[in-house]
């Protein structure tokens, strides 16, 4: 039997053992490579190999073996993939300190950077910044970050220990920096003199410059050195800093020698950030790399609600679904219509009902309405892709027609109120089949191929924002 067909029915079989949450979180992402005698499976990082390890790998041993009969294959679980990469193999302490740092430019992020953390010369007191309501309690698992979050959770009980560094990536608003402020107080929680310290990568940047024109670098790195956990947030924002590269670098080398744990935060995979050191983009995969998905609906609906619960305002459910509904890329977005929403009653003293919601989201959701229509959607697929708006309507069936034509296809049935017909009309008067065949497809892609699912969340994002 070949071996993807065997993991098939593995699975299957798996499928009627374990819970819907525990396959995709563990036993899904496990990919298979077919070779004689042996069925290898490919854990996407260390901790769902250990986890695997841990918790399955007996059972699927089991599985395998009364599939097979006697002639067993044997089962190999390691780290790796066949699609892309997700994590890098760690290497030697001391081969880390050895190699020197390239050039390139400096750009800006337009966030607010968080108070410095550096103390006064002399000063001993370190500060954490913190936020206090970031916590594990207060964070909603999903299914789009059920992994990160018990990684992040993992790494909280085993400081140093467990995965370093622990990167974490996805795009902006989902819940990073989040998660990454509930390690650090939930090390502090249980060790209140631990000395963690939160930074956004920029305000590193800042003091590092501000070291370098008072003469102050070696407490700078002696500062940072010193620490039990650095959190840094946005490392994006180190692309192209030459200087803050090479410093960073040294850093991390000196607090992962002495395992002082490292966590960071990127809107991406480390691989992916032009203008980043190869040796920084290998080495931040030496531990542990999760991403944070989009959020399905089911969760924006959660933390809608959760937060409404902290702010003391009960959001009838079908208030809750109609703001998830509309807004699907950000939770910092999502958490802002709320606010809006949650302001307005207060002010106008009426109660919430979805009346009341549409009219107080209606500046917000006109303007997502004017980006949101079939002519606008085609324009921005076919913009992104580099191909025209004609092309999406023609019958050519070459894959960069074809698979453009079937996101924007998706985009619409997602964005817009169009019937599936309406959509085939509006595509070069195509069957409404052909259009349920694309969403299912470009469903089914998202899931298999890391490239579309970015591309989709990439145009849902400019077409939504
Ligand atoms: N799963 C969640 N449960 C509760 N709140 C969440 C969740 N995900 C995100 N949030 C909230 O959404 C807001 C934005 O999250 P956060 O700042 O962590 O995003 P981020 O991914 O770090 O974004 P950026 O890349 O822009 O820094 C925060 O207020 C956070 O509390």
């Amino acid at each position: 039997m070949v071996g993807n067909s065997l993991w098939q029915q593995c699975v299957s079989r798996l499928e009627s053992e374990l819970s819907e949450q525990q396959l995709n979180t563990w036993i899904r992402p496990l990919q298979v490579v077919e070779e004689p005698g042996i069925l290898r499976l490919l854990a996407p990082n260390r901790f769902v190999l250990d986890w695997v390890k841990d918790h399955f790998f007996q059972r699927m041993v089991c599985i395998v073996n009364e599939l097979q009969g006697n002639d067993a294959m044997r089962v190999l679980l390691e780290v790796g993939s066949n699609r892309r990469p997700t994590v890098a193999h760690p290497a030697s302490p001391q081969a880390l300190a050895s190699r020197r740092a390239a050039p390139a430019d400096i750009h800006r992020s337009g966030k607010p950077v968080p108070a410095a953390p550096i103390p006064a010369p002399g000063s001993p007191q370190f500060t954490h910044n913190l936020n206090p309501n970031f916590t594990f309690d207060s964070f909603v698992e999903g299914k789009s970050n059920q992994l990160a979050k018990a990684a992040s959770l993992q790494v909280a009980a085993s400081v140093g220990k467990a995965y370093n560094p622990l990167f974490l990536y996805g795009s902006t608003g989902l819940g990073k920096t989040h998660l990454m402020h509930a390690i650090g107080n939930a090390i502090l929680r249980d060790n209140p003199d631990a000395k963690v310290v939160y930074l956004h990568s920029e305000r590193f940047v800042a003091d590092m410059i501000k070291a370098l024109q008072h003469n102050s670098i070696d407490e700078f790195k002696r500062y940072y050195r010193s620490v039990d956990t650095l959190l840094i947030d946005d490392i994006q924002f180190f692309a192209g800093k030459e200087r803050s590269q090479e410093e960073f670098f040294h850093t991390f080398n000196a607090l992962l020698e002495s395992q002082q744990q490292v966590i960071l935060t990127c809107d991406r995979y480390p691989k992916e950030v032009d203008g980043l050191e190869d040796r920084l983009k290998s080495r931040f995969g030496w531990g542990l790399t999760v991403a944070i998905e989009l959020a399905e609906l089911e969760t924006r609906v959660a933390i809608l609600q959760r937060k409404a619960e902290e702010a003391g305002t009960v959001l009838p459910s079908e208030v809750a679904f109609f703001i998830a509904k509309r807004i699907r890329s950000n939770i910092r977005e999502l958490e802002g219509a709320l606010r809006r929403v949650v302001a307005n009653a207060h002010f106008t003293g009426r109660p919430i009902t979805l009346e009341f919601a549409k009219e107080a989201l209606y500046d917000l959701l006109t303007l997502q309405d004017k980006q949101c229509t079939v002519d606008n959607i085609q324009k921005t697929v076919a913009e992104y892709y580099k191909i025209r708006v004609t092309d999406l309507l023609s019958t050519r069936r070459t894959r960069i027609i074809a698979r453009p034509r079937q996101v924007a296809m998706a985009l619409t049935k997602e964005l817009t109120t169009c019937s599936l017909p309406e959509i085939g009309k509006a595509f070069g008067g195509r069957d409404h089949t052909t259009v349920l065949h694309a969403c299912r497809k470009v469903a089914e892609l998202r899931e298999s191929d890391a490239q579309v699912n970015e591309d989709f969340i990439t145009l849902l994002r400019t077409l939504t924002t």
